[in-house]
């Protein structure tokens, strides 16, 4: 049984569709009403755990998931010790410094910088040789700037509706970002074959438009 570490939310819908397509089905998975976290398909020898996207890397990199998908901005973030087997070419966004329209850096000021990634602003900035202060938040990041909490931030940029809606741009890019498929070193060593079939099947499905 190959133990997935499955991101729950918008990222996991699509994730599950490449799973199902690549011969790893589970259909209890679909029944929204349901609380459970545990599926498994023993037929297709698979067992899902549906687990919050931040924690996928933990799981994965202890060893409780053999596999995992996760987005590359985790990785970047954590930088846990994980092989990234596969870009699944889904969850596509990018993270990108935004800030209000016209926005002018005061580059003998520190630059306050809200975000969910201290770990991503802080090496871009120090890549620029910026100095900074790092405002670390959990959500509705766009907001820091409109109250005047933060200069600019550091977050993810899909559609870009969010940032319009607030009257916000991008100001730079840091990194495009899409959905890696992770393993376990320990795991990739000792369940090749299992995995590697995993991997051989999701790499055909790339780009399939599941
Ligand atoms: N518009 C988007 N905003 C945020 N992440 C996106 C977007 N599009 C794709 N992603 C990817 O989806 C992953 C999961 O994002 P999601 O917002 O579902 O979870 P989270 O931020 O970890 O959890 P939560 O929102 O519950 O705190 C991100 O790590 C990113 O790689
Ligand atoms: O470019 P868009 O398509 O508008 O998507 C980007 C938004 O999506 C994410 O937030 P999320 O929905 O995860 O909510 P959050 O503020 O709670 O993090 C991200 O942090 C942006 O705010």
């Amino acid at each position: 049984m190959i133990n997935v570490a499955l991101p729950k939310g918008r990222l996991g819908n699509q994730v599950y569709k490449i799973l199902e397509a690549a011969g790893y089905e589970c259909p209890e998975l679909l029944d929204s009403s349901s609380r459970k976290l545990v599926f498994e398909n023993a037929d297709r020898g698979v067992r899902y755990f549906c687990v919050k996207p931040t924690d996928v890397h933990v799981y994965v990199e202890r060893g409780a998931a053999d596999v995992g998908i996760v987005g590359k901005d985790d990785l970047l973030e954590y930088a846990p010790e994980v092989y990234e087997l596969l870009d699944l070419k889904l969850g596509k966004c990018r993270m990108c410094i935004c800030g209000p329209a016209g926005f002018e850096e005061d580059r003998s000021c520190t630059l306050k910088v809200a975000t969910k990634f201290p770990h991503i602003a802080r090496h871009y900035y120090e890549e620029l040789g910026r100095d900074i202060d790092i405002i670390k938040l959990h959500g509705s990041i766009e907001l820091a700037p409109i109250l005047g909490l933060s200069d600019v931030i550091c977050d993810l940029v899909e559609t870009g509706t969010t940032l319009r809606e607030n009257n916000l741009v991008v100001l730079s890019e840091v990194v495009p970002i899409s959905a890696r498929f992770i393993c376990n070193p320990v795991a990739w060593q000792f369940r090749h074959e299992e995995i590697g079939h995993m991997k051989h099947a999701l790499e055909e499905r790339i780009g399939k438009g599941e």
